[in-house]
């Protein structure tokens, strides 16, 4: 498995930077502990036997390199030189604690102790050393091997600027530390040990005192339990009798003040407190989830398809061909003009205009003069509009953030950003987002990337025509450039059967579907309702799992998944984000209201953590579309143009999107402010381009499945009284049989009728014998053969 991965790694797409692991295995670990507890005991020779040889062998160490040459050092010459390096140039005697802890360490590796103690060790040992090192430095005239050079010469500095008083005393500042910091001794216990060996020396004279009076008694041993019986009390007796009767003669002594004193120390002023040492607990680095990682590695969720190929940047078209940004400086001066003088007819004086060239628009920032009111400006629209003899000015009054403001004027020329572009823009190939949407270009040419995750769900609206498909394929699109398969699945609505049916081919690699359906593309508005309630399922299985792994979030969750530290056979899995794409909400929520917007709704407000993020798309942004509890559940929002400022303020809260001049022009916001955004261009061909590409690689071996949702249908009483059947019950009958298929979908359509209508309707057919039973995602079965059948049938009731 282990190579396997190492494989993965190598072939894996994504440029990903390689990850240098400096974990050790226990191989490495007990061969790099046994060397350097070696070459610990190797310097304590060494160390050692310098200051024996020292002077023997200073001439050695001029010709090392001569074989002939020997050393009296027991390690001969390389111990000279260690020791000359490390005692007389380095630190004299306390260079031993270099060689005490390099065995420690390697002491360490060999047997794989935690390494956080080891740390603490050479931090202090260090510094021990070069205290010691620097305070044998003061005797260096008389022996200069005490404190080696570095303390010599430490010293000396120390004394050039603090003198030998300051030195003296920054060296008992750095010994009170530690004796404070590592050793933990404070005045107290100091006074608690002074105050237990005076004890100590005070009850050895005590104890010195009886032996004396022991001695003088001794020749009464036999009848030594006399005094004792009437010292001790009765709990004792069992505890003293053997010792008296067994013990030779100066044997009761020691039990002797043990009984007298006990009940003394409360009267003792200097009653000690008995301070147990207490060790610290070293931490468990090494559990389980550590040793599979470093056995087994991360867990990589990309290995199952390890070969897949994220699509190239070549697959895109390139629309800027030859049109890189052209400042038309005839249009830009003749359109300042323009605004000048309008607003000069309206007794508006400028103090400063500047230009911003954009793809489809120029955004004219001025700086009116003082004492001018802003919606006198605002109110100008239409008659700007006019004298620049042009649609869709939008006047942005004040730039939030700015003192100015700002008129957008659409270009004569406008420009398409090509998708090509946004995607191999720096912004969005380095971007570190959970799920980075790359929507297209803002007024100052910048490619305007956001999370998905962060939104985290996106409402899009605009009339028919103005680019919102393009923008569901550009959202798709830029996932399938960042994302593995493995980490994000795409669940499709698409009522109109045509915008989304090129993702077909990537069903095995990127879309999530229903158990035992057969296109994972839903089209169909029943099944819709059974998608989001089974999405909802999985929503409350995931904060289960979340909830078992005690993360706040998917993120921390796969993270935690990825540590090896959750066990998948409690359940646990690799979590793929989850986006919910639905093009045409508008349709569904007609057909089936509130089927559709409770699941939508209660996804959109809890769904957030655990990795599900939809995508609501719409033509029709009337309030009974974008009701107001979908509307707050989605803070984020896409504008396209739009035909009313009715419909601008169901979708952003405030005008605008009806002034934006269409073909993917579209206004952002995240909540706040609005970002005006040229959507980037990526046409059907380039997508069906890309989800060749993708189709064509080794895939799942089936969609990603949804948790089961079992209907209401299943379980419908088939009892449903005759009376109280549909006014279309007749109808309906006569559609399904002659169409010969049980769906409530097909009397949806043929008879105009709502979603519960027919759903209801289905059922009653059910009850009279017409169709089967519910067959999960297939139709039902029609009983009744044909019509004559079938009039005979009711006939009969
Ligand atoms: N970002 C864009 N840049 C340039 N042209 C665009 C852009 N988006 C859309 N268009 C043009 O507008 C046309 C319609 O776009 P699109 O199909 O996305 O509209 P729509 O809003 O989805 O319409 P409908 O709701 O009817 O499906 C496209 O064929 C294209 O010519």
């Amino acid at each position: 498995m282990a190579r396997k991965k190492a494989k993965t790694k190598s072939t894996t797409p994504k440029k990903q930077p390689v990850k240098i692991s400096f974990k050790l295995s226990k191989q490495q670990k007990i061969v790099l502990g046994s060397f350097l507890f070696l070459l610990g005991i190797a310097l304590l020779f060494s160390f050692l036997s310098y200051f024996f040889s020292w002077q023997a062998d200073q001439s050695t160490l001029n010709s090392l390199g001569d074989r002939s040459v020997e050393a009296q050092n027991w390690l001969n010459k390389f111990g000279a030189a260690l020791g000359d390096f490390f005692i007389y140039q380095g630190f004299g005697i306390a260079a031993f604690a270099l060689a005490v802890l390099v065995t420690l360490t390697g002491f360490y590796y060999f047997f794989d102790r935690p390494k956080k103690s080891l740390q603490a060790y050479w931090f202090w040992g260090i510094i021990v050393m070069l205290w010691f090192s620097v305070f044998f430095g003061f005797f260096a005239q008389s022996n200069a091997l005490l404190g080696g050079m570095v303390g010599f010469e430490l010293n000396d500095f120390l004394q050039d600027y603090l003198g030998l008083i300051g030195t003296i005393l920054v060296l008992a500042f750095v010994a009170i530390v530690y004796l404070a910091v590592r050793l933990k001794l404070t005045p107290e216990l100091v006074g608690q040990y002074l105050s237990r060996k005076r004890n100590d020396l005070k009850s050895e004279f005590d104890e010195q005192d009886d032996e004396i009076s022991f001695e003088d008694t001794a020749f009464e041993k036999d009848n030594i339990e006399l005094p004792v019986d009437d010292a001790a009390d009765e709990d004792l007796e069992d505890f003293e009798e053997p010792v008296l009767k067994s013990a030779p003669a100066p044997a009761p002594a020691p039990p002797k003040p043990v009984v007298n004193e006990a009940p003394k120390p409360a009267a003792d002023e200097e009653f000690e407190i008995e301070i147990e040492e207490t060790i610290e607990e070293e931490e468990v680095e090494e559990n389980l989830s550590t040793k599979l990682v470093q056995d087994f590695g991360e867990f990589d969720p990309t290995l199952e398809l390890s070969n897949y190929k994220f699509p190239s940047i070549e697959l895109l078209k390139d629309y800027t061909q030859g049109q890189s940004i052209t400042i038309d400086q005839e249009e830009l001066e003749e359109n300042k003009n323009r605004i000048v003088d309008t607003l000069k007819n309206y007794k508006i004086d400028i103090a400063h205009i500047k230009a911003t060239v954009g793809p489809t628009v120029t955004l004219y920032e001025i700086v009116p003069e003082a004492g001018i009111r802003i919606s006198k400006i605002k109110n100008l629209e239409d008659d700007i509009a006019l004298s620049l003899s042009a649609l869709g000015i939008r006047i942005i009054a004040p730039i939030p953030g700015k003192g100015t403001i700002g008129i957008e004027v659409p270009n004569k020329n406008a420009r398409i950003v090509s998708m090509r572009s946004a995607i191999a823009s720096p912004k969005f190939q380095n971007a570190e987002m959970e799920l980075p949407l790359t929507l297209g270009k803002t007024i100052s040419n910048e490619t305007f990337v956001v999370d998905l995750a962060k939104m985290p769900h996106l409402l899009m609206a605009g009339a028919t025509g103005q680019g919102k498909s393009v923008g569901l394929n550009a959202i798709l699109t830029s996932l399938l450039y960042k994302k593995h398969p493995a980490e994000v699945k795409f669940v499709l609505v698409d009522p109109k059967k045509v915008e989304l049916t090129l993702f077909n081919k990537i069903e095995r690699h990127y879309l999530a579907k229903l158990p035992d359906t057969e296109e994972a593309i839903i089209t169909d508005n029943t099944k819709v309702i059974h998608t989001l309630n089974s999405l909802c399922i999985e929503m409350d299985n995931r904060y289960d799992l979340l909830k078992d792994a005690m993360a706040r979030n998917i993120k921390e969750y796969n993270a935690k998944f990825k540590k090896r530290k959750l066990n998948p056979n409690n359940g646990h899995k690799y979590l793929p984000y989850i986006v919910l794409v639905i093009d045409e909400f508008a349709d569904l929520i007609m057909t089936a209201g509130k089927e559709v917007e409770t699941p939508i709704a209660r996804l959109a407000q809890l769904a957030r953590a655990i990795g599900i993020h939809l995508i609501v798309a719409t033509q029709r942004p009337s309030v009974n579309v974008i009701t107001g509890i979908i509307k707050a559940n989605f803070p984020a929002r896409i504008a396209f143009r739009v035909t009313s400022k009715i419909d601008s303020r169901t979708i952003l809260d405030s005008q605008g999107a009806d002034q934006l001049i269409g073909r993917g022009d579209m206004l952002f916001t995240q909540g706040n402010e609005l970002v005006r955004v040229q959507c980037a261009f990526v046409d059907t061909p380039e997508v069906e381009k890309i989800t060749d590409f993708i189709g064509s690689q080794k895939a799942y071996p089936d969609a990603h499945l949804l948790p089961e949702y079992v209907g209401e249908e299943g379980g419908t009483s088939l009892d449903i009284d005759v009376g109280e059947r549909d006014a279309l019950f007749v109808e309906a009958a006569e559609v399904i049989v002659t169409a010969q298929q049980g769906s409530a979908s097909l009397l949806q359509r043929k008879l105009k009728l709502g979603y519960n209508r027919a759903g209801r309707i289905i059922d009653q057919l059910e009850a009279a014998g017409i169709v089967g039973p519910f067959e999960g995602s297939k139709a039902r079965q029609v009983l009744v053969t044909d019509l004559n059948a079938l009039h005979q049938q009711l006939n009969n009731e």
